[in-house]
């Protein structure tokens, strides 16, 4: 099943283009690694997927459904990571993701297991205002990825942390359908089954990951 279908989608912001033209389809299981440098489209094009923003120009199917129209239907199977840690900056980590586990019927067990598996546990009753970048990263992989949804958004996701961290984050974040935008051109790779490129918010590299070359990548930053 195709868990993303997209067909000339676009989107604009007043007048400037942020998004134009871009057809794919990302297959249940599959890794779209989306790649373009600063202000190329690549959170306008998440953003849409996790049905936060409606697309101006053609139609966003996700998981079966088409956004934002219907986008109540998949909205809690999506685990989103955008560059903003949606938390509660006075509820502790705890907290917070006691909050996202009751809205979607998790088990708190749960949360344990992942406050441990990022090496959260000391801190998990602290506020989050009080947490370091990485430490705030670290919870939000926590929220996006506690519901076990079934398609994954993530931009930059190992961001802010250090390599210990990076290390603990990236099993949680690195099986499923997934959409991943990343700037670590080699790992972003390595990981992806489609390649997309953006640049001036148009499709510049659309590509099977085995057809793609890390010098391909780094032409669209040129
Ligand atoms: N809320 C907004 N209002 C006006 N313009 C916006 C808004 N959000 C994004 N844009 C513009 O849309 C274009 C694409 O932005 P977008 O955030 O999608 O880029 P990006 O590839 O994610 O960049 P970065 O790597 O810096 O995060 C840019 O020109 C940006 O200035």
């Amino acid at each position: 099943m195709r868990a993303i279908e997209l067909a000339d989608v676009g989107r604009a912001y007043g007048e400037r283009i942020a998004l134009a033209g871009v057809t794919l389809d990302v297959e249940e299981g599959e890794t779209l690694a989306v790649f373009g440098s600063n202000g190329a489209g690549k959170t306008t094009l998440l953003r849409i997927l996790a049905t936060l923003l409606k697309p101006h120009h053609g139609v966003a199917r996700v998981l079966g459904k088409q956004v934002p129209r219907e986008g109540w239907a998949v909205r809690g199977r999506l685990g989103f990571l955008g560059h903003e840690p949606l938390l509660y900056r006075d509820l502790t980590a705890r907290e917070n993701l006691r909050f996202h586990a009751r809205l979607h019927d998790v088990p708190f067990a749960r949360i344990d297991e992942l406050l441990d598996a990022v090496g959260m546990r000391l801190r998990a009753d602290d506020p989050v205002h009080t947490y370091s970048r990485g430490m705030l990263q670290r919870t939000a992989v926590c929220r996006a990825v506690l519901h076990e949804p079934d398609l994954l958004l993530l931009d930059e996701p190992l961001a802010g942390l250090d390599p210990g961290a990076a290390a603990l984050v990236a099993p949680l974040i690195s099986s499923g359908t997934r959409v991943v935008i990343s700037h670590d051109v080699e790992h972003g790779l390595a990981e992806a089954d489609l390649v997309l490129g953006l640049r001036g918010g148009r499709v510049a590299l659309l590509e099977r990951a085995g057809a793609v070359t890390p010098a391909d990548v780094r032409a669209l930053y040129v």
